[in-house]
């Protein structure tokens, strides 16, 4: 028997990651190759975006994708959301050249008030939500703290993508196959100051710290290579990165739906306290996913250059938190 479709709310759908996201969640590789979708697509209520939106349906229609089966275009989140299972909230403004995300903050916050209103009265109390919009862990928080109807472990940050970035630099680094990689985290916040930590990290059961065998690599080369490589792309394309972003998107929403089977990934996630994090701050933990559910790694050592590390990118998310307090 076929499964029922499950509703999935993209906002700005006619952007880049957009344009790179939809075709791979309606094609079933987010949800699985047996689930049926439906997308609520929205967009800001502008002529502009909302044409570009209506092409890139047709373009979605044009696929003619099995396991699409319904599509809609939204310019208001209270109809995009309506009882919708997932969202992905990608829609907000891009940093350009020379800027740092957290700089965002003041154009982008205010979206994920009335984004996480309209989720807390019309979505599935179940619905599952993504920040992908920079700054992904602020704005996750700002949703999460406008949805106090909604629980609020289902408000979640993209660190994936950092999680990405780090194994591919590892398996630069090691001359190994990035699939081969395992138990490797990020923590903290979706900002050069994350700590991509791979102290615990294995390849055919042999420690890649062990392997690699080189402090000053991992803070001189790597650290700064994974931390500043949104903006190496932007400088590189002139725009940011979209088919990566969209990929993470999917891998992470996809490992929490349909789980990880013990792997280790890196999700930003509410703080319950874990590893000293206060609580409710949303921070890039190494997790398992199982039953649609994530539950943090825990008992791992954190030693003094990897406590400095996780205090930096705490400190960073503090003052980002303090500087949204008139949105919530
Ligand atoms: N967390 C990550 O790892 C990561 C990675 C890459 C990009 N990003 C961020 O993702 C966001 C989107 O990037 P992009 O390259 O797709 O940008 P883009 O400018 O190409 O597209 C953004 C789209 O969002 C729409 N939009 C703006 N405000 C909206 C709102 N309130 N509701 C609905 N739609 C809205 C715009 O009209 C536009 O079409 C940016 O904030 C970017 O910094 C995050
Ligand atoms: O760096 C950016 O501004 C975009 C994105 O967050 C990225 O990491 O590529």
């Amino acid at each position: 028997m076929s499964k029922k479709p499950v509703r999935v709310a993209v906002t700005g759908a006619a952007g880049q990651i957009g344009y790179a996201l939809l075709f791979r969640i309606a094609s079933g590789e987010m949800l699985g190759k047996d689930q049926p979708v439906i997308l609520q697509l929205l967009e800001v209520p502008m002529e502009k975006a909302q044409e570009a939106l209506k092409g890139v349906i047709m373009e979605l229609e044009d696929c003619a994708f099995p396991l699409l089966v319904g599509i809609e275009a939204h310019s208001d989140p209270m109809t995009a959301f309506k009882d919708t299972d997932y969202a992905l909230l990608v829609g907000s403004r891009p940093r350009g050249p020379g800027m740092e995300r957290a700089e965002l903050l003041s154009i982008n916050g205010a979206i994920f008030t009335a984004q996480g209103k309209a989720l807390n009265a019309v979505a599935s109390r179940d619905v599952r939500v993504l920040v992908v919009g920079n700054p992904a862990n602020t704005n996750a928080y700002i949703a999460m703290k406008a949805a106090p109807d909604l629980p609020a472990k289902n408000f979640t940050a993209m660190l994936r993508l950092d999680h990405n970035r780090a194994a591919s630099q590892i398996a630069a680094k090691t001359g190994k196959p990035v699939a081969a990689i395992e138990k490797l985290a990020v923590w903290g916040n979706h900002s050069p100051t994350m700590y991509a930590d791979y102290r615990f990290a294995t390849i055919g059961g042999e420690s890649v710290k062990d392997m690699i065998n080189d402090e000053a690599w991992n803070r001189d080369v790597f650290l700064p290579t994974v931390g500043k490589r949104g903006a190496a792309i932007i400088a590189a394309r002139g725009l940011s990165s979209a088919a990566s972003a969209a990929n993470a998107a999917i891998d992470h929403m996809r490992d929490w739906a349909l789980g990880t089977n013990g792997a280790w990934v890196t999700m930003g996630i509410p703080s319950n306290g874990e590893y000293g994090i206060p609580a409710e701050t949303m921070f890039g933990y190494p997790v398992t996913c199982e039953g649609g559910e994530y539950k943090i790694v825990e008992g791992l050592a954190i030693d003094a250059f990897s406590q400095e590390c996780i205090n930096k990118t705490l400190a960073e998310l503090e003052g980002e938190k303090d500087g949204v307090k008139h949105l919530l």
